[in-house]
């Protein structure tokens, strides 16, 4: 189960990722401000928020890729800031924005990816055409990263970050410009990955798809963790999009945008 935890409370060894008192400041703005969160090992969890909540910030804290102003984080019992080499073989990251080597092909890029990993030739070649057909890109294995559309992107990007057979995946975004098929074959993949024994992290701001997909969401607001849990028991029978709302707040009356109503400018 995940828990809010109380600040004191010691890293969870048998969490996949246990983050305790992360803090973030960029100038004078905090960006994450003390997260306390346990992912159970074996959940999917989805980190919704709403934008500028601090969800880039904390998973890119939780994978080793900014390092935070306080705070700790274990993976699997490892800590990744003292031994980030150990913690980071556990890990898959799809970060956001992410900068590929786009002059490579999609077969190349992978390749890359799995000798960066220290894996041998047969083993990233078999598992190269495995993740290529897995993410239906086995027509477009040979055509340029830089050639691809948004979603291709996307899920290259997603089959190189699972290429080391990590037990963590840390997903930024993952379904954003993705298409509705792709989005059912990426949640298959990723449900069989947690069914054989992994974790899955994902930021998404589709509720409705964190509900239909998630085991566990943890939601985050103004660098704060808000409510977190199975999500049965954070959405406490409404609809995950309502309980959000409800958390986080924020909902306006669209006033003051008249000058947009140019029916009425029809003279
Ligand atoms: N490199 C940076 N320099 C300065 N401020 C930053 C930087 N990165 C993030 N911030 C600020 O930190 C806060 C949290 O940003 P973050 O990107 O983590 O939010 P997010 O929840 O991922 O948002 P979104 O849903 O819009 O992607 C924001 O106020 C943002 O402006």
């Amino acid at each position: 189960m995940i828990r809010v935890t109380q600040p004191t409370a010691p890293p969870d060894p048998g969490a996949a990722l246990s983050l305790r008192g992360i803090w973030k400041r960029f100038g004078d703005r905090i960006a994450v401000s003390g997260v306390d969160l346990d992912v159970p090992a074996g959940s999917l969890l989805g980190l919704v928020g709403p934008n500028g909540a601090g969800k880039t910030t904390t998973l890119s804290m939780a994978t080793g890729l900014l390092r935070p102003d306080a705070g700790t984080v274990h993976v699997h019992g490892t800590d990744l800031w003292a031994s980030p080499d150990a913690a980071k073989r556990r890990l898959g990251v799809l970060p956001d924005g992410l900068r590929l080597f786009d002059r490579l092909t999609g077969a190349q890029l992978l390749t890359y990816a799995g000798l960066l990993r220290g894996l041998d030739r047969p083993t990233v070649a078999a598992r190269t055409e495995d993740l290529l057909a897995a993410m239906d890109l086995t027509a477009d294995r040979d055509t340029l990263v830089v050639d691809y559309s948004a979603g291709m992107t996307k899920k290259i990007a997603l089959a190189g970050a699972m290429i080391h057979a990590p037990h963590v995946l840390v997903l930024d975004e993952p379904f954003e410009a993705v298409d509705p098929v792709s989005a059912a074959n990426i949640r298959d993949i990723l449900r069989r990955y947690v069914d054989d024994g992994g974790t899955v992290v994902v930021s998404s701001h589709v509720m409705d798809l964190v509900q239909r997909t998630c085991s566990h969401v943890a939601v985050i607001a103004g660098g704060h963790v808000l409510d977190a849990g199975t999500v049965e028991q954070v959405r406490a029978g409404q609809s995950l999009e309502d309980r959000f709302v409800e958390l986080v707040g924020g909902r306006r009356e669209t006033g003051g945008l008249e000058w947009l109503r140019t029916s009425s400018d029809s003279g």
